[in-house]
């Protein structure tokens, strides 16, 4: 019988800080040493968050699904790709899902019996943003199935993060771990900066299975208690950190361009159940480089509408730099990555593309 793989799941909403978290625990077992898998999930077009973990430790196997959510519109995909990354014998895969899943509908299709077969649940993690929880909660009222998602997102964690305490009042922090304690009383709660938490614990499941797996004599996996087991179906759409310098096989006889994903909708079966939230992707095809200083103004001028921007941007002064916007704060970061065209990828409400268009085009120097 083959050994079942430990998988841990990081869900959150958008910017609260799971690649962050999923850096550490990489760097985590990549120290034990422990073979990881990554499953990567985003919404936009590019693979930023692959692409970092790429760069940072291009020894960690990385698929990604993009431009959709294995909660809904990639969940028939996701069985596919968690099939490739088997095929690679990890010791353990990490899932990130995108800032809007509903980890209870991953969950699910972890459950089906192809993939539960072949893998099992050690932990479910939601990182929660703490400066923002309550701002995104009232924000979202109107949007039941955003609701859903977000309280879908505390609801299936055996262990919480409360993320960015460096962002909130001592105060705001316990009104959050109030809050979220409403949803989930059961979960371990840690209050973080950066997403330090105790990597040690979350390992130990995995730690235990790969020495279990490494005994010939042992033919089933470990069996702790705390173990959920879980399940699959077919066919990936794979796009690996590799390939963040592809030429882009579209109309390149603009200087830009505006590519809309389909507004994020998590139940088809519910017709009055969507979320307004979408992302569109911006493309450096000028030959020009893009001017810092005018890029932040133009995002920062979306206003409330612009959620999370990310994306790697060629700039005139200080090269090809990666590009994160969340929670009106900028990080710009040097690669060594190879970019062949810059993007960056935008996820809000009432995003006024034609607008957007007229001022990236003014970005440029
Ligand atoms: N101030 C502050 N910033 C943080 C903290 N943790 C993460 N960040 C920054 O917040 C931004 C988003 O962090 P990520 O780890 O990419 O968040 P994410 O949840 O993966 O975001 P999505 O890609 O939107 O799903 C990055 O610029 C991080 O460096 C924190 O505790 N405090």
């Amino acid at each position: 019988m083959m050994n079942k793989i430990p998988v841990i799941l990081i869900s959150g909403f958008l910017g609260s800080g799971k690649t962050t978290l999923l850096l550490r625990l990489l760097a985590h077992t990549r120290q034990i040493p422990l073979r990881a898998a990554v499953l990567m999930n985003e919404m936009g077009e590019y693979d930023v968050d692959a692409a970092i973990i790429s760069e940072e430790m291009p020894d960690v196997a990385v698929e990604g699904l993009l431009e959709g959510c294995i909660c809904c519109s990639k969940r028939s995909e996701l069985a596919g790709v968690l099939h490739t990354l088997l095929s690679q014998e990890p010791d353990v895969i990490f899932i990130e899902t995108t800032g809007v899943a509903n980890p209870e509908q991953v969950l699910e299709e972890l459950r089906s019996p192809l993939l539960a077969n072949r893998l099992y649940l050690v932990h479910s993690i939601s990182v929660v943003d703490a400066e923002l929880f309550h701002e995104y909660n009232s924000r979202f009222t109107a949007d039941k199935q955003l609701v859903r998602t977000l309280h879908g997102q505390l609801r299936a964690a055996d262990f919480i993060v409360v993320n960015k305490t460096d962002a909130a009042s001592r105060r705001e922090v316990a009104k959050v771990i109030k809050s979220i304690r409403k949803h989930n009383d059961t979960a371990k709660l840690q209050t973080a900066t950066y997403s330090q938490v105790d990597l040690g614990p979350l390992l130990e499941l995995v730690l235990a299975s790969a020495s279990a797996a490494a005994k010939p004599v042992q033919a089933t996996q470990s069996s702790s208690a705390q173990a959920q087991p879980i399940g699959a179906t077919a066919m990936s759409s794979t796009a690996t950190a590799k390939e963040i310098g592809r030429t882009v096989s579209i109309s390149t006889s603009t200087a830009f361009k505006v590519i809309s994903a389909p507004s994020h909708t998590h139940d088809s079966h519910q017709s009055d159940s969507f979320s307004r939230l979408e992302s569109l992707t911006l493309h450096q095809y000028s030959p020009q480089p893009l001017e810092k200083q005018r890029l932040e103004h133009f995002l920062t001028g979306l206003g409330s509408s612009l959620l999370r921007a990310k994306g790697y941007c060629m700039l005139s002064q200080e090269g090809t730099m990666l590009l994160q916007f969340s929670g009106n704060q900028f990080e710009w970061q040097p690669t060594a990555l190879p970019v062949s065209q810059g993007y960056v990828t935008l996820i809000g409400e009432q995003l006024d593309k034609s607008s957007i268009t007229d001022q990236w085009e003014q970005c440029f120097v």
